[in-house]
């Protein structure tokens, strides 16, 4: 079974090595956060949260098309590194993960100007005067424990990432089915799309919503994406732009901060994905997103609740899988 601080005595420095790599990464690359919680997201619905989707190799998980943008790789790896060194053959790959992409919504700045005191020093000079140093760190989006324990896979079969993937195109439905047979609710659909309040995206991924022209030209044929919005996109995404490797924001309003904006886009008709909008146009779903646009509490309260669903689907633990020695290869 999963418990908190699950390496306590076996690791105590665990979490502060895994949140230590995420922070000092994303540091330098503002594009970490986004690629560590779809990470995630793409572990968890395929044989649960169990890094089946970090192996290598001929047919495994990662090799699918439908993953093939996936990122963050050498993220987990540069943590497992280090995790090695200190505690060898302890942490799980799995665990890393899911602590990764918790730790990457907690260091994405948010809107709301909190700050923290990360540390106070104080310089007396000769002279008398005394100098005193505060640094302070801007508060990011919501932070809270999780559970670790999780076990590694040795299974990963590029088969089964497609029927447990949702797909842009997907109805209602559709999500509704694929989520509720892993265990998550109606709620914890909407609570989780608002992973797309950060991180970025391919042209590829929303071009079904535009038709193109034999000279190539895009015109809009999904009549629920606001206008203005979708001239924006057919100027970032030219004509053929789909085999390209131009992103844009998920959220063209505050791409790198993790906040509500996302649901205030879908208020505005400016979800990027078919699936984004189809929360807003749907009466099942149309009151969640305008609480959350109302209310960055309401979102964040939920997130919690939510995320924690999401990391421990179908988890292996105890005697179940294997603790890997390189995240990458089964042992
Ligand atoms: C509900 C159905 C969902 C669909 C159809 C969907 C689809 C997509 C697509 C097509 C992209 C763009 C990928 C690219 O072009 O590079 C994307 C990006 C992203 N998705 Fe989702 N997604 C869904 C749910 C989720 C969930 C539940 C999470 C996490 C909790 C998530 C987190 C992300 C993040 C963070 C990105 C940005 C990735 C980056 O910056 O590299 N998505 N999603
Ligand atoms: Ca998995
Ligand atoms: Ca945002």
């Amino acid at each position: 079974h999963l418990s908190f601080n699950f390496y306590a005595t076996s690791c105590p420095a665990a979490e502060l090595m895994v949140s230590n790599t995420v922070r000092s990464v994303s540091a330098n690359d503002p594009t970490i956060p986004g690629k560590l919680l779809r990470l995630l997201f793409h572990d968890c619905f395929v044989e649960g949260c169990d890094a089946s989707v970090l192996l290598q190799g001929n047919g495994t998980e990662r090799s699918d098309p439908a993953n093939t943008s996936l990122g963050g790789f050498s993220v987990i790896d540069a943590a497992k590194r280090v995790l090695e060194i200190f505690c060898p053959g302890t942490v799980s790959c799995a665990d890393i993960i899911a602590l990764a992409a918790r730790d990457a919504v907690a260091i994405v700045k948010n809107s709301s100007p909190h700050f923290h005191v990360l540390s106070i020093s104080a310089i007396i000079f000769s002279c008398g005067i005394r100098l005193t140093i505060v640094i302070l760190k801007q508060a990011g989006g919501p932070a809270f424990q999780i559970p670790t324990g999780r076990r590694d896979g040795r299974l990963s079969n590029s088969a089964n990432v497609r029927p447990n993937i949702v797909d842009t195109s997907f109805t209602m439905d559709e999500m509704i089915n694929l989520f509720n047979s892993k265990g998550l609710s109606l709620d914890d659909l909407v609570t989780l799309s608002g992973a797309h309040t950060i991180g970025l995206a391919h042209c590829s991924a929303f071009s079904d919503r535009f038709q193109q022209d034999s000279k190539g030209n895009l015109t809009l044929i999904d009549t629920s994406l606001d206008i203005t919005y979708a001239q924006e996109l057919i100027k970032k995404c030219p004509a053929g732009a789909s085999s390209t490797s131009i992103t844009v924001g998920n959220d063209p309003e505050t791409s790198f901060v993790f906040d509500n904006q996302y649901y205030r886009n879908l208020l505005a008709h400016k979800g990027l994905f078919q699936s984004d909008s189809v929360l807003v146009e749907d009466g099942r779903t149309r009151k969640q997103v305008e609480e959350f646009a109302n209310s960055e509490e309401s979102f964040f309260k939920s997130w919690g609740d939510s995320f924690l669903k999401l990391t421990t689907i179908d988890v292996k633990t105890d005697n179940e899988g294997e603790i890997r020695q390189s995240c990458s290869f089964t042992n």
